[in-house]
């Protein structure tokens, strides 16, 4: 990232520890990320707060779709789902990888669940919980067979820097246009005319979301540790003080075990018959492509911010963090909720100092917390975090620099990439866009011998796929 939008922060100096922490400072590597327990900790907790409203979002949206008697009737259940999904995802990705990344159920993926899958194509949610679970099979399958690592080489350079800007412009827009009804900042919402327009000042979220950007950016730019959390907490309280949102109104609860839930992913396969099976293929297909093309481009491009993506464009590690991933997903489902994905908001975290797995251990281990504290996480407004994905997104956005502006060839399927991530809501929908251009805009030029194999193929993969989409569904995908 350019150096004047980097908050500058002095390397830590080696740390000297003794007994279980010499243990774990080793376990995770400090030394050699030039980190500590304090940094790490302060990013943990940072992530996590950003990744947070999944808590009730999650629910929000499957409760639409998974319940016995009327909407809303499993919300319980399906928060502790939420959060067992997310702390096994991310415990993995903290042991296995070694990565400060946030794993939680997908935004995307959940809502093309409830609305085109069990809604839309009125399939049981039971029977696409068993997609959601033998999607995740498969995706471990695969990064045994390192095809994902395959994958992540097969990315032209100049698309991978693409897809962190895209992500910056993405978390940015996560973050601004959440529902005022949701407890979201409401700064972008929906028109009829212009699909998307300014929000009103006059609503109290509003407002104070941008007051909000405004003491966090000042914070940031003085280079003040924990800047990013502080942003969150601050306007939380300055929401409780003002009643723009209720404080929390109790602070212990036993979570809701989804006994309701649990499991039926895997007895649901037993609904399976002739007229539902072409469906449950393929959506299982859209799973699995949506799933496998947001981790690679998450773990792209946040890991290009964490520094750790090299010249030869490889992520070390990759096939694990794909395995954390997968683990995520396959066991996501048997709770109930839907894909588990490595999160945008991570970033946030990475921005703090976080360099290790030991970031995400803290995120694992509040995710677990807070199913006994859902009343709390519960008052923290979701815009609240809207400062925070800003003014991170603005940071992801430098990514973009790396991109050779003077070749139009590598312009046009980068721009692609970065416009339409955010804008269709999904880093695979993007990312795929920019992969059909490459090889197109290069053959044109009469430079095709400049695109790898990997590439073509891929490429090839994506145009079946959307036209086997737009034949099936009629509508993109998550
Ligand atoms: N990568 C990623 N990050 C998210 N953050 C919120 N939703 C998502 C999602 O679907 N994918």
């Amino acid at each position: 990232m350019s150096a004047d939008l980097e908050v500058q922060k002095p390397i830590p100096p080696k740390q000297s520890y003794t007994g279980w922490q010499a243990a774990l400072a080793e376990f995770f590597q400090f030394d050699f990320y030039r980190t500590n327990f304090k940094t790490e900790t302060l990013a943990g907790i940072t992530t996590f707060m950003t990744m947070g409203y999944i808590l009730v979002v999650n629910p929000i949206v499957l409760s639409n779709a998974i319940f016995l008697q009327q909407p809303g009737d499993l919300f319980s259940q399906l928060a502790v789902a939420t959060a067992v999904a997310a702390a096994v995802g991310t415990f993995c990705m903290a042991i296995l990888a070694n990565y400060p990344f946030g794993l939680a159920p997908g935004m995307g993926t959940n809502a093309f669940f409830a609305f085109s899958v069990v809604i839309g194509l009125k399939i049981d949610w039971r029977l696409a919980l068993s997609c959601v679970f033998v999607q995740g099979l498969i995706f471990i399958a695969l990064t045994f067979t390192d095809v994902r690592r395959l994958l992540i080489v097969a990315i032209p350079r100049s698309l991978k820097h693409a897809t962190a800007g895209g992500i910056g412009l993405f978390i940015a827009y996560i973050g601004m246009s959440g529902d005022v009804a949701n407890g979201g900042a409401g700064l972008i919402v929906a028109n009829p005319a212009t699909k998307t327009a300014f929000g009103s000042l006059a609503e109290p979220n509003t407002l104070l979301a941008v007051a909000g950007l405004a003491m966090t950016a000042g914070l940031v730019v003085r280079g003040v540790r924990g800047a990013l959390l502080f942003g969150i907490f601050g306007t939380a309280i300055w929401a409780w003080l003002f009643k723009v949102s209720p404080p929390p109104q109790g602070f212990f609860a036993l979570p809701e075990l989804p006994k309701d839930i649990f499991g039926q992913a895997i007895l649901g396969i037993a609904n399976l018959n002739s007229e539902n099976f072409i469906d449950w293929i393929a959506v299982l297909f859209v799973f699995l492509f949506v799933d496998i093309f947001d981790t690679i481009g998450t773990l792209t491009g946040v890991g290009m911010r964490a520094g750790y993506i090299g010249p030869d464009g490889e992520l070390p590690r990759a096939n694990k963090a794909l395995m954390a991933d997968a683990i995520g997903t396959t066991i996501g489902p048997i709770f109930g909720t839907s894909s588990v994905t490595a999160y945008v908001e991570s970033v946030a975290g990475v921005a703090e100092g976080g360099r290790t797995g030991f970031t995400a251990l803290v995120v694992a281990g509040l995710f677990a917390v807070s199913l006994f504290f859902i009343p709390v996480f519960k008052a923290i407004p979701a815009f609240a975090t809207t400062p925070t994905l800003v003014i991170v997104g603005a940071m992801m956005l430098a990514e973009v620099k790396e991109i050779p502006w003077d070749d139009i060839s590598e312009v046009i399927p980068a721009f692609l990439t970065i416009f339409l991530i955010p804008l269709t809501y999904s880093i695979a929908e993007g990312l795929s866009i920019g992969f059909i251009a490459y090889p197109i805009v290069k053959t044109c030029q009469g430079r095709a011998k400049e695109v790898s194999g990997g590439t073509w193929i891929i490429a090839g993969i994506f145009v079946i796929r959307f036209i086997f989409m737009s034949l099936r569904f009629h509508h993109s995908a998550a």
